[in-house]
């Protein structure tokens, strides 16, 4: 040992210690470098290390060796030199293999740095012995071994560095260990030897008498490494059992939670809990020889950067697809973060299904975008839809067109048959609609009984025209709901895009402005999109909003239009309503009254005449009768036996007074509940009407099977029956007709003198028209009752 010291601190310069330990440093740091060279493959960082740490050794030996005894400058024994290094590169091959591919622990460690330093020293030992060939080596047995174990300390400390998590500086600190491990092998195996001049008169020392200085330094260096590997053993036990400790620790925290954790290391699976066993259908042993991305459905790379999920540098959790048992792709949502686990850093990675979740939002997404009765998109599918192809149209100059539809009649069925029923004929409607489209055409429900369709690409309007005629076809077919057998139309307004429109609003603005059109102008029909058509739709609008208030502010009024017998007796008055507009003066009932029976506006409007007439003819001091005409919807949505019977216990008036006009539209819709409603009326002791007779179907079997007490012969006719022969025909084999089924027959719309004789003669019971009287204010149809009282009395 003293021979040790001596060599180190005496015969040594500083300066050369100083070169010796920055040569160490400089081929340490490079060694270490290329061996913690993670992305290059691993026999290349092996054989560079090796290469570097051989070639290290042999020149800080040879500075030495030479410096130390300058009379053997440049002199190296052949093939000495170049086997021993040969052997230390070797060592060093094992020392980096063990580290690099053997699990870590400090047995590895103190394996590689014990084989490390075996080979420097023995290549130290080895060229010493070749230079004083055929003397034998004298050396200081106890130095060799303490040079041995702080050698092999030195290296093994620089992998155990070097391989750990935590370590702050693991590249620099192993450096530093494997440097001064680099400059003390060679110099202390030189410094365990006595001085060559000693060596030369001391033919052999104590330690070394029976051995060779070789097979001593492999038996003390073999000894050594058993005894550190006994040392490291227990530590390695130590440490697996406070391991296998925290490993389960962690395991029963992780198996309590309802979310998968993995935890991975290197990308490779190290550990999982039970929720993600269930999740993949694998067992643990098999999910441990996976790596994380090949859970993933593609990958992680498929999906998302794996490094950034892997290491936690992503705050938000990454949607990702799990594989689940199968192959079904679970949806998951991951998150990951950087942990101390066991013997270093890990990634626990936890996985939570979100499976529910997904469902939930997809059907939320769903049933924003869409209509729960007919499963057909709704406002916001449609908007989306046709925003994407108007600029799909504006793009590729192509043209596309919108078709806005709403059902005729549909209220009548919902008022009639109930909302159930008013259901089932919306999604019937729907799927006929659908039938008649192709895959490229879009159809919307926007609520109601309004559809909207879209036809991504037509050549021109007719393309549009003609797929909306076979739409209004489409429903000629009744509908069989409840038992009944029930008819609706479809208006449909069109507009083409970019024509009518580059966005969505102006688009479907204009589709439905069309379709107002078609609604204004008999329904069942399609009409395109026109310039100045809003103005039309725009002014019925006000008008609507103008007769609601109206109908509020009672600003309606109602005139009287009289009756005649044949012997000019007043019989009657017809009650017509009429609007008196503060602005645009006096609106005639063809304007306002089909207006107010498609707003609903006529239940009230009605009911109202129905109370004022009979109110007014219940104050005349006549027998005289009053007419009030009831409108289909009025039929549709009202009691109308019990608001009559209330109206006349209210006013006070004499059923047999009271005539109700009723028209043949309103007998079509239902025909039993129609024949009910006569009977019932006429059980009250009220008279009714088949008006507008001659018009429409004019059908003799109504006639025939309602138990009407009068026929009204549309104007129509009358005004027609001196000139035209068939008119006449036709209206005389009407009188002859009723008058068989013993109904009575009125005339209306007699304008001249010869149409009232015609009718005279003829035996027309009732005459109507501009001839005998216009419709008048109240105050002058009582003055008129008066006057003919006064006439008839003195006469
Ligand atoms: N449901 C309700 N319908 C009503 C009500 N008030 C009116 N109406 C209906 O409006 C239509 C138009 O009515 P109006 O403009 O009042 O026309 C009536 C008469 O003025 C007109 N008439 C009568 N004689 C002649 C004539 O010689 N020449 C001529 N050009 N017109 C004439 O006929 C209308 C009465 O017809 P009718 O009802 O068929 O007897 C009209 O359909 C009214 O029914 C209401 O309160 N409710």
């Amino acid at each position: 040992m003293e021979r040790l010291f001596t060599f180190l601190l005496s015969e040594q310069h500083l300066r050369s210690h100083v070169t010796v330990v920055l040569q160490a440093f400089l081929f340490a740091a490079l060694a270490i470098f290329f061996l913690s060279r993670n992305k290059w493959s691993i026999p290349l960082r092996i054989v560079l290390f090796a290469l570097l740490v051989s070639i290290a050794d042999l020149t800080i030996f040879f500075d030495t060796f030479w410096s130390t005894y300058p009379n053997l400058l440049w002199n190296f024994p052949q093939p000495t030199t170049e086997i021993t290094g040969l052997l230390t590169f070797c060592f060093a091959v094992g020392a980096a293999y063990f580290y690099l591919n053997v699990r870590r622990s400090i047995k590895t460690a103190i394996m590689s740095g014990a084989l490390l330093s075996f080979g420097m020293a023995f290549s130290a030992f080895d060229i010493l012995v070749a230079t004083v060939s055929p003397a034998t080596l004298a050396y200081d047995l106890s130095a060799v071994l303490i040079v041995l174990v702080i050698g092999a300390t030195l290296c093994a400390f620089a992998f155990w560095e070097l391989g750990s998590a935590l370590a702050a500086r693991p590249r620099l600190v192993a450096s530093i260990l494997l440097a001064f491990a680099l400059a003390l092998l060679p110099l202390g195996s030189m410094g365990s030897i006595l001085p060559f001049d000693q060596w030369l008169t001391v033919i052999q020392t104590p330690d070394s008498a029976l051995f060779s200085p070789l097979s001593v330094l492999c038996l003390s260096g073999g000894l050594a490494m058993v005894f550190l590997l006994c040392v490291a053993s227990l530590l390695d036990i130590r440490v697996a059992t406070s391991q296998q400790r925290e490993g389960d620790r962690m395991r029963h925290l992780a198996d309590g939670t309802f979310e998968g954790i993995l935890i991975s290391r290197d990308d490779v699976v190290m550990d999982a809990n039970l929720s993600i066993l269930e999740m993949t259908g694998l067992e643990l042993n098999d999910i441990k020889l996976l790596r994380v991305p090949d859970l993933f459905s593609g990958g992680f790379g498929a999906q998302k950067d794996m490094a950034s999920v892997l290491t936690g540098r992503i705050g938000a959790p990454e949607q990702l697809e799990l594989l689940g048992p199968g192959g079904r792709r679970i949806p998951v949502e991951v998150l990951s973060r950087e942990v101390p686990y066991v013997d270093g850093q890990a990634t626990v990675v936890a996985i939570r299904d979100v499976t529910e979740r997904k469902a939930a939002e997809d059907y939320i997404r769903y049933l924003a975008m869409h209509d729960t009765l007919t499963a057909l998109p709704n406002r916001r599918g449609l908007e989306s839809v046709l925003g994407q192809v108007i600029e799909h149209a504006l793009q590729h100059g192509t043209m596309a067109a919108v078709l806005g539809l709403d059902l005729d009649g549909f209220k009548a069925v919902n008022d009639s048959l109930g909302h159930h029923a008013g259901d089932k004929l919306l999604k019937e409607v729907a799927v006929r609609f659908q039938a008649q489209l192709r895959d490229t055409d879009y159809i919307a429900r926007l609520g109601g009984d309004e559809f909207v369709i879209v036809l991504r690409s037509v050549a021109d309007i007719d393309d549009a025209i003609h797929l909306a005629k076979r739409l209004i076809a489409c429903l000629w077919q009744p509908f069989a709901l409840g038992g009944h057998d029930v008819y609706v139309g479809v208006s449909i307004g069109v507009a083409l895009c970019p024509r009518d429109g580059d966005n969505t609003q102006m688009v479907l603005k204009n589709a439905d402005i069309a379709m107002y059109q078609a609604k204004i102008k008999g329904k069942g029909q399609v009409y395109e999109f026109q310039a100045g058509m809003e103005t039309a739709v725009q002014e019925r609008h006000d008008l609507e909003l103008d007769l609601r208030a109206a109908l509020g502010r009672s600003e309606l009024r109602i005139y009287y239009q009289p009756l005649f017998d044949v012997s000019g007796v007043i019989t009657g008055f017809e009650a017509l309503a009429r609007w008196p507009h503060p602005t645009r003066g006096m609106i005639p009932p063809d304007r306002f009254i089909p207006l107010a029976e498609e707003t609903g506006l006529i239940v009230p409007l009605g009911e109202w005449v129905l109370k004022t007439a009979c109110g007014v003819a219940a104050g005349w001091q006549s027998d005289v009768s009053i007419a009030v005409n009831l409108s289909p919807t009025q039929f549709r949505r009202v009691d109308l036996v019990n608001t009559v019977m209330k109206t006349l216990e209210e006013t006070g008036l004499q059923p047999s007074r009271l005539e109700l006009e009723v028209t043949e539209t309103l007998l079509m819709e239902d025909v039993p509940k129609a024949l009910a409603l006569v009977r019932d009326l006429r059980a009250l002791g009220v008279r009714v009407a088949l008006d507008d007779f001659g018009t429409g179907y004019s059908s003799l079997a109504y006639l025939h099977n309602f138990p009407f007490d009068k026929v009204k012969v549309d104007r129509s006719f009358i005004n027609k029956i001196t000139n035209d022969p068939n008119a006449w025909t036709i209206v005389e084999s009407i009188i002859v007709m009723s008058h068989k089924l013993k109904l009575r027959v009125t005339a209306e719309g007699i304008e001249t003198g010869a149409q009232l004789s015609l009718l005279a003669e003829h035996g027309c019971d009732e005459m109507q028209g501009f001839l005998l009287g216009r419709p008048m204010p109240e105050s002058q149809a009582s003055s008129l009752i008066e006057s003919l009282k006064n006439l008839h009395s003195v006469s």
